[in-house]
This record gives structure tokens, sequence and C-alpha cells, in this order.
């Protein structure tokens, strides 16, 4: 049966393919080709306009509505190219949601700072 997700598995796949045999005339493997700095340079410039497609939602009906899923589009896609490049599955990325699950992020934060106050041994 199908799921509404599959084609971010799909993507992945095809992104590991990218990956592994880099092929011409792919914008996948451009970015590739310019590593991790490239990469990153496009992930803060889509992050920036996903940021500016949510300030502008409210207000905006459908017609910001796509547009701010549209960017988040550009920005998981971007995401994805740079877990690929390093080699690294989505399902590693959801092994670590699940690992977290159900511990609220205040709590995860707090645990961080008592550590911090701990002696060093
Ligand atoms: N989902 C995407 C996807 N989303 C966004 N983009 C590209 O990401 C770029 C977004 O950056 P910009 O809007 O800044 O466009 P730009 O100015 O042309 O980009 P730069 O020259 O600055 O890098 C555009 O070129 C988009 O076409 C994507 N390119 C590819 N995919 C998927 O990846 C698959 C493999 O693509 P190739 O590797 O190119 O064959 C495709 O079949 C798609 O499924």
């Amino acid at each position: 049966m199908s799921h509404p997700l599959d084609p971010l598995v799909r993507l992945m796949q095809t992104l590991q393919e990218r990956a592994e045999l880099r092929p011409a005339g792919s914008y996948t493997t451009k970015l590739m080709e310019g590593g991790a700095t490239k990469i990153g340079s496009k992930i803060r410039e889509e992050a920036d306009e996903l940021i500016e497609a949510a300030q502008e939602f409210s207000g905006n009906g459908d017609e910001g509505r796509e547009h701010f899923v549209y960017e988040a589009g550009d920005l998981i896609y971007h995401t994805l190219v740079m877990l690929a490049y390093r080699g690294v599955d989505l399902s590693e990325v959801a092994s670590e949601l699940a690992r977290r699950e159900g511990t609220s992020g205040l709590v995860e934060k707090a645990s961080r700072d008592d550590k911090k106050d701990e002696p060093k041994q």
C-alpha cells in the first residue's frame, strides 16, 4: 500500500544513486561536486527563503500556503542531498528522532546544562 511519505523515500534513493554514479546533466551531481560547502550554502539560502515564506504566510490565503510548501520542498531536497553526500540514510535520521520521541526539548536541554556544571574527571 502506498504511503503519502513514499516520495521522500524514493527521492532519497535517487539522491543516493546520484552520490554513487555522479551522472552528468544532474543538478544534484553539480551540488555534490561543490562538496559540503556548496550544499551547505544552498541549505542556508533555502532556509532563509522558507523563513520568509513562513513570515508572509498568514493572510496570504492559498497562495501563501503554496509558496511555503514549495520552499519547504526546496529545503528538504537540499537537506537530503547533504545526507546522501555524506552517506547517511534517511532511516538513520528517523532512528535518531525515534530515540528522542517523548523527551521534551526542554528536559533534554536541562540535562545538557546539568552535565556542563558537573566537575571534569
Ligand atoms: N526535488 C528536487 C529539487 N527541488 C529543488 N531542486 C532544484 O534546486 C534548485 C533550487 O535552487 P534555486 O531556486 O536557488 O535555483 P538556482 O538559482 O537555479 O540554483 P543555483 O544555481 O543557485 O544552485 C533549482 O535548480 C531546483 O530545480 C530540485 N532538483 C531536483 N529534485 C529531485 O531530484 C531528482 C534528481 O535531480 P537531478 O539530480 O538534477 O537529476 C529530480 O528528479 C527531483 O526528483
